[in-house]
């Protein structure tokens, strides 16, 4: 059974024609998916769709709790986001940002700030936990706001384009430590970027999408643990070719 199933879903926005065009799609547990389409294409509503924080016209959305196997309707904490820009609380330490999704239900214990901690570690920022957003850069700011999303160990981390604003480097580390992460979490990664190397690297599947409607898609079969070297490869760089000649198809 799919840890994720979206059943012919459709949305449009007030007198407008559907930006979400009878989507179906399935997400295995533990899984990344990669949704990947130029700007416009849907992108974006079809991850607020799967994130609850808008309802489809049409269709059905079901994440299945792999503990109780039971079907979760709304949004809570079985679900982590991550948006371009980080968002984080100015006043607020790191570490207090990363405490958010716990503040805003209860008091944090010792061993939620241990979590925290340990958290900021893996994402290489250990030392910086007592510090504001304004004294860290844009991919620690980005680090911070991946380990908030990562707080209450959702089973399920929705991304849009989380990476867009960094340079390539930056990027690229933060795309390993997110692989790493979530492997080790066993979270499902849905990601939404225009990349198509971003989405060749991440992905374990892309779905392709062009007018509200996912069009192609593929299986990644490229070596695990993935390693920044896959990218000079053949292999990597024959995906990139295809995908990119969907895209021109589906464009023309
Ligand atoms: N709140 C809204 N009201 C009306 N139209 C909207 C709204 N949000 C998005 N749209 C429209 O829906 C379409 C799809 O937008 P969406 O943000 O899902 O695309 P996207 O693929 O994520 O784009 P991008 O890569 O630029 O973020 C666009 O034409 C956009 O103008």
């Amino acid at each position: 059974m799919a840890f994720l199933a979206m059943e012919q879903l459709s949305f449009s926005y007030p007198g407008r024609s559907p930006v979400v065009d009878e989507v179906s799609w399935q997400v295995q547990a533990g899984e990344v998916h990669c949704l990947l389409g130029r700007s416009g294409c849907g992108k974006t509503t079809l991850l607020k769709l799967v994130a609850g924080l808008i309802r489809p016209q049409r269709g059905h959305i079901a994440l299945y709790d792999r503990e109780s196997g039971g079907e979760l309707a709304a949004p809570g904490p079985q679900v982590g986001f991550m948006f371009q820009a980080p968002t984080l609380l100015e006043w607020k330490t790191a570490l207090a940002n990363v405490l958010l999704p716990v503040s805003l239900q209860r008091k944090p214990t010792a061993q939620d700030e241990q979590r925290a901690r340990q958290l900021l570690a893996q994402l290489g920022l250990a030392a910086y936990a007592g510090q504001h957003p304004r004294e860290l850069s844009g991919g620690q700011q980005s680090r911070v706001a991946l380990a908030r999303a990562l707080m209450l160990e959702p089973p399920l981390l929705l991304l849009d384009e989380p990476f867009a604003a960094l340079d390539a480097i930056t990027r690229a580390e933060l795309q390993d430590d997110l692989l790493r992460t979530c492997r080790e979490r066993g979270t499902t990664v849905l990601f939404v970027t225009h990349d198509i190397n971003e989405a060749v690297y991440l992905g374990d599947r892309i779905a392709l999408m062009h007018g509200g409607r996912i069009v192609n898609a593929w299986k990644i079969e490229l070596p695990e643990p993935r390693s920044q070297s896959l990218r000079h490869g053949a292999l990597f760089n024959d995906y990139c070719a295809q995908v990119r000649a969907a895209m021109d198809e589906a464009c023309s």
